[in-house]
């Protein structure tokens, strides 16, 4: 089977970078004019009203109706929260230390391991970065097809064993946390393990590792006149999020309710529907479009994404059972949306309508 991983995928791109290189927060006292968004962009709550919009479902994996609800959670809101997931609790905040201890490095010791301008990997601000006349409040590092070694290596010669470890491992965690997820939303769906129509697209899933990125948003001398990353839908199939215990990642929900906070809840991790999940569902599971906004009390907050997708060779299609209906987007290949992606963010979905 011909495979090609994500990375050379996301190295083919179209934009060309002015800024890889983040802010060095730790040097500025007042949030810059680079940084500063309009009102419109910042605004916290939608339409509002008396009631509280409802939270994100969270759902225990091992309870015995944990299918039907993330069946649920999908079709009504492409996220949920889950718990008893079976990630040990110690190698996530084995991940996330290790998260920190990068972003608490110096910037030009942070800089040894910068992202090439036509490169995936590595440290830099969010790909979306050039969409937007502003910048983020956000720094990431982005981990693809085996490149946390060699960054380990330029960050920390004598120690890159223990990053690396924890993120491989991590990883590996993630990638079958993601699968046993596809395979209960696949079922969800109407299509069991062993259907002809499927059956291609799960096998494919096992050569494709995914990615990693983290993230970071650091303490903001202005958390309402800044974004920490700037709103946007994921790519591919399903995402896997661990935030730390600071607020800040919201969802949009439409008919007037606006922006929704997706509050940290410990040891859970975020689920959520990307764009390649809502093309295999023919429309019937929203990909999700979130934000984050700066910490309104100045604490640093750190995420962890983990990015599920077949590889870039394969090809994504409406089921069609889904509601008996046509599909509604034609078929196209990772590669393809990715490159659709990479030139008209959000737009891209529309241009694969059929
Ligand atoms: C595998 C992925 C998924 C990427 C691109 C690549 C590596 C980094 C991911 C993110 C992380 C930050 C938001 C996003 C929108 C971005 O700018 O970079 C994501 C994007 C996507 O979901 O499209
Ligand atoms: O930090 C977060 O919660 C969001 C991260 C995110 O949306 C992403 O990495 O795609
Ligand atoms: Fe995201």
């Amino acid at each position: 089977m011909a495979t090609t991983s994500l990375s050379h995928v996301y190295t083919d791109t179209h934009l060309h970078y002015t800024h890889i290189v983040p802010l060095d927060f730790a040097a500025v006292d007042d949030l810059p004019e680079s940084h500063t968004w309009t009102n419109t962009h910042t605004t916290r709550a939608g339409g509002g009203g008396l009631h509280l919009p409802a939270a994100v479902p969270t759902i225990n994996l091992r309870s015995p109706s944990a299918a039907a609800l993330v069946g649920d959670a999908c079709r009504e809101w492409g996220m949920f929260q889950v718990t008893n997931h079976g990630v040990p609790a110690g190698l996530v905040e084995d991940v996330e230390a290790h998260a920190r201890r990068l972003f608490e490095l110096p910037a030009e010791q942070k800089l040894k391991a910068v992202r090439a301008p036509n490169g995936a990997t590595g440290y830099g601000v969010a790909r979306i970065s050039p969409f937007f006349t502003k910048l983020m409040w956000h720094e990431g590092f982005t981990i693809m097809a085996g490149s946390a070694v060699e960054h380990a290596k330029l960050l920390w010669p004598l120690h890159y064993h223990e990053f690396w470890d924890a993120m491989d491992n991590y990883q590996k965690k993630m990638k079958s946390l993601a699968y046993k997820l596809f395979l209960i939303i696949l079922k969800s769906l109407g299509y069991d393990e062993d259907n002809q129509e499927t059956s291609l697209l799960s096998a494919s899933l096992n050569q494709s590792e995914g990615a990693l990125q983290l993230n970071s948003y650091p303490s903001c001398p202005n958390p309402s006149r800044a974004i920490g990353l700037a709103p946007h839908t994921d790519s591919l199939l399903l995402t896997i999020l661990h935030q730390n215990d600071t607020n800040g990642l919201q969802i949009f929900r439409e008919g007037g309710v606006g922006w929704v906070p997706v509050t940290p809840l410990k040891g859970a991790l975020v689920i959520n529907v990307g764009d390649l999940m809502h093309i295999l569902s023919n429309g019937c599971f929203p990909t999700v479009y979130h934000r984050v906004v700066p910490n309104e009390t100045r604490r640093h907050r750190f995420s962890v994404a983990y990015f599920y997708g077949p590889p870039a060779d394969s090809t994504v299609a409406p089921l069609v059972a889904v509601g008996r209906q046509f599909p509604r987007f034609r078929a196209v290949t990772v590669r393809e949306y990715i490159g659709l992606k990479n030139k008209h963010l959000e737009k891209a979905i529309g241009l694969i309508k059929i």
